[in-house]
């Protein structure tokens, strides 16, 4: 069973080769398993309500994936989603279509939570959005399954990035060093994974060899913080859910800084992300931030052409 561990403390999805790596090099700064932490909004165990209906049901491979990207805002959309009656998903990550696909579908679906007729199964592996096996692979499982992707300005996203690693191994090297391969000559490291990531474009491309682009969505992970009732009510459009999330469910919690959940799904009390979500991040050089700003317009621009959405990073 999936526990909400993360990789490092041997979560049994975990085990399994990494097949595509991705961005080589720089593999101190990456973190061991550049994952998510162990976190308290991430609970695998049923709510009493849910553990009431735990045996009817059945249990069905996901019909829709938030396959990214790290760092965006995916804990914070799976958990807004769960609040609906029609969404069961699975807490922690199962990292099937990366990590541990030689484990087999009927594995993969033993992870989902039961659902019944008319419920959507959804599990959220932020790492498949730049795994380059993760689009045939999961079009091999159904090529109907519906893609969820939270994006976020992907300077930020490179800093929140590092951030994280850097509250794991403090003494990794900073931000602006990892960026470059040659300070002097402003060239960045594009091995880097935190600045790979970002290249969304790129990604984008590999999943458009499998997926019809209708298939897929694209969040923004800054409104999801600034009108998450408005990101939540395009979701459950293309989800072709009724919009039973709105703004009703949210309240701004001024000590975390970040919109939370009046009632958590099978709680009645307010919840907010844990503090792994929502850090303080260093500051980093204004110079840097700017060249990465440029590095990124053109992948930025393409990425808003091939979305047909302007995310307003530039
Ligand atoms: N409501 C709410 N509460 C807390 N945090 C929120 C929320 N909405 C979005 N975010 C942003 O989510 C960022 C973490 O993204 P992910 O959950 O995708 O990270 S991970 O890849 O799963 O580790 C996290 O990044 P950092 O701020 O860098 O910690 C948050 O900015």
């Amino acid at each position: 069973r999936l526990s909400s561990q993360d990789c490092e403390e041997a979560a049994p999805a975990c085990g399994g080769a990494h097949p595509t790596p991705l961005a080589a090099g720089k593999e101190m700064a990456e973190g061991a398993a550049s994952t998510e932490e162990r976190s308290p909004e991430a609970p695998d165990s049923p709510s009493p309500i849910s553990s009431f209906f735990s045996g009817s049901g059945s249990k069905q491979l996901p019909q829709a994936i938030i396959i990214g990207v790290k760092k965006g805002g995916t804990r914070a959309l799976l958990e807004f989603l769960r609040v609906h009656p029609d969404v069961r998903a699975v807490g922690a990550e199962p990292h099937f279509f990366d990590r541990s696909y030689d484990k087999g579908l009927a594995w993969y679906r033993d992870l989902m939570p039961r659902t019944l007729d008319g419920q959507i199964t959804m599990e959220k592996t932020p790492s498949y959005f730049v795994t380059r096996e993760a689009p045939a692979r999961i079009s091999a499982m159904s090529k109907d399954t519906k893609l969820i992707v939270v994006v976020r300005d992907p300077v930020t996203r490179a800093i929140s990035d590092y951030t994280q690693t850097l509250s794991k191994r403090p003494d990794i090297p900073t931000f602006e060093s990892l960026t470059f391969k040659n300070r002097t000559t402003g060239l960045i490291d594009t091995s880097w994974s935190a600045i790979q990531i970002g290249i969304y474009a790129k990604h984008l491309e590999h999943w458009l060899r499998h997926f019809p682009i209708r298939q897929m969505l694209f969040v923004s992970g800054e409104r999801l913080i600034s009108d998450p009732a408005g990101e939540l009510g395009r979701v459950q459009d293309f989800l072709g859910l009724k919009r039973i999330i709105t703004d009703k469910h949210f309240y701004f919690n001024k000590t975390k800084g970040f919109p939370c959940l009046k009632k958590a799904e099978g709680s009645s009390r307010p919840h907010c992300l844990g503090k792994t979500k929502g850090r303080t991040h260093p500051e980093i050089d204004r110079e840097v931030v700017r060249r990465l700003r440029e590095f990124y317009r053109p992948f930025n621009l393409k990425f808003y052409q091939m979305t047909g959405h302007d995310f307003g990073w530039d």
